[in-house]
């Protein structure tokens, strides 16, 4: 295993990562619905606790192998990368939606996304750091022009326009114009009556990814 700039170098081979994430994917999957609901469950404490072991047995048994850190992005010399932990993508990380983005062409993005409970801040509204984080993410990986470079969020502005409702979403991206080192991306997330939040940022292309 070797590192660049934070990126791994992992030769796993492609079928094995199929085998991986076609275990990890349902089972992240899983626990999404346990968030939620533990969030919406109405019953009893007694049965609450009863869940509790059950999960801490589950907790236990995952743990028993572990990599040290978090999973980082990581790639392979067969052409494929994963980043399985990443907060707003990540296939095995529950916290994530997760956001499935389309890139219709370098620099062009959209994503449709369905929040529940887990996302509330407001009463029955999304979280407005939820919103900035999927629109941060959409708008870091337009930024990157479908893989080809590195970009780090230097600016972000968020206006917030109404309330984002839980639910159905929709999140597009994309390159405003660039200079240098510096990327101008824009983008908004909304429901079918248009966007509720607009955002712009300044992608840049660090120094040491030059
Ligand atoms: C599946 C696998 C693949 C997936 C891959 C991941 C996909 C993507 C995921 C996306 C995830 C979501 C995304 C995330 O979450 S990215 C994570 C959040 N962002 C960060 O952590 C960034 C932290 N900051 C830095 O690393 C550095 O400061 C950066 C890299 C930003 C600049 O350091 P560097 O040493 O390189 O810069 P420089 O001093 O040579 O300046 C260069 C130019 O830039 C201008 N400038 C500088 N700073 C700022 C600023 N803050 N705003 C506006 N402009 C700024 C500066 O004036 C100059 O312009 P000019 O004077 O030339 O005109």
């Amino acid at each position: 295993m070797s590192e660049f700039g934070g990126f791994i170098q992992d030769e796993v081979a492609n079928d094995e990562l199929d085998r991986i994430e076609a275990a990890y994917g349902p089972l992240a999957a899983a626990v999404r619905e346990l968030v939620d609901a533990t969030i919406r469950s109405t019953v009893p404490p007694e049965e609450a606790a009863l869940a509790l072991a059950e999960v801490e047995a589950v907790v236990k048994r995952l743990r028993a192998q572990q990599m040290p850190g978090p999973a980082g992005v990581r790639f392979n010399s067969e052409g494929r990368a994963w980043n399985w932990g990443n907060a707003v993508v990540g296939l095995r990380n529950a916290i994530a939606p997760p956001l499935e983005i389309v890139h219709v062409r370098s620099g062009l993005a959209h994503a449709n996304v369905d929040l529940g409970a887990a996302y509330e801040g407001p009463p029955g509204l999304v979280h407005g750091g939820a919103t900035a984080l999927l629109l941060d993410h959409i708008m870091g990986e337009t930024a990157a022009a479908a893989f080809t470079r590195v970009t780090f969020t230097g600016t972000l502005t968020m206006v917030y326009r109404r309330g984002t409702p839980l639910g159905p979403l929709r999140l597009d991206a994309r390159i405003d114009r660039e200079e240098g080192r510096k990327v101008w991306v824009v983008a908004s997330i909304g429901d079918e009556e248009g966007p509720t939040v607009e955002a712009e940022g300044i992608f840049i292309i660090p120094r040491w990814a030059t």
